[in-house]
């Protein structure tokens, strides 16, 4: 069994709003939102991998160290299973741009169980809720 492993970000800004983006034609799952993020390679942490990403899709820069550990998802994709590492990122450098994506927004946590999402992150968005109720 092959096991993927992904970290995400939820970014969150001054509002409370998350930040989602709409993967593009021609990728798996085109058109839901999804957490910016991606696979993590060989010999990276998460926590880098994910900022790796982020500078990638977004064009934005962020401290490995200040991504806190959020929630987690774990779920079958396809004939591999996907290990989906959620973080809060509440600060970074830049404006974060659609570089990868077919278009961002900024939503509000209650919002996003309105959005069409990879299954995977179903649970997950419960999970975040729950993170973000209780004070974090
Ligand atoms: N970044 C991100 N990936 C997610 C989320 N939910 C989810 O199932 N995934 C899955 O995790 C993997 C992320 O890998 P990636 O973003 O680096 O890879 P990719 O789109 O090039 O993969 P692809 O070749 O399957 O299209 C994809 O299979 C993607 O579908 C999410 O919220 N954010």
């Amino acid at each position: 069994m092959n096991m993927l492993l992904v970290s995400a970000a939820a970014l969150i800004d001054e509002d409370g709003r998350i930040l989602v983006q709409q993967r593009s034609h021609g990728r798996s799952m085109a058109g839901l939102w999804e957490f910016p993020g991606g696979k993590v390679e060989a010999g990276e942490t998460p926590e880098h991998a994910l900022a790796r990403e982020l500078h990638e899709e977004l064009g934005i820069d962020v401290l490995p160290g200040s991504l806190s550990a959020a929630a987690f998802a774990s779920e079958p994709l396809g004939d591999a299973h996907l290990l989906l590492l959620l973080y809060l990122c509440r600060e970074w450098r830049g404006i974060p741009e659609a570089l990868d994506a077919e278009g961002l927004k900024w939503v509000h946590p209650a919002e996003l169980h309105a959005l069409e999402m990879p299954p995977a992150d179903i649970p997950l968005v419960r999970l975040l809720e729950k993170v973000l109720d209780s004070g974090h």
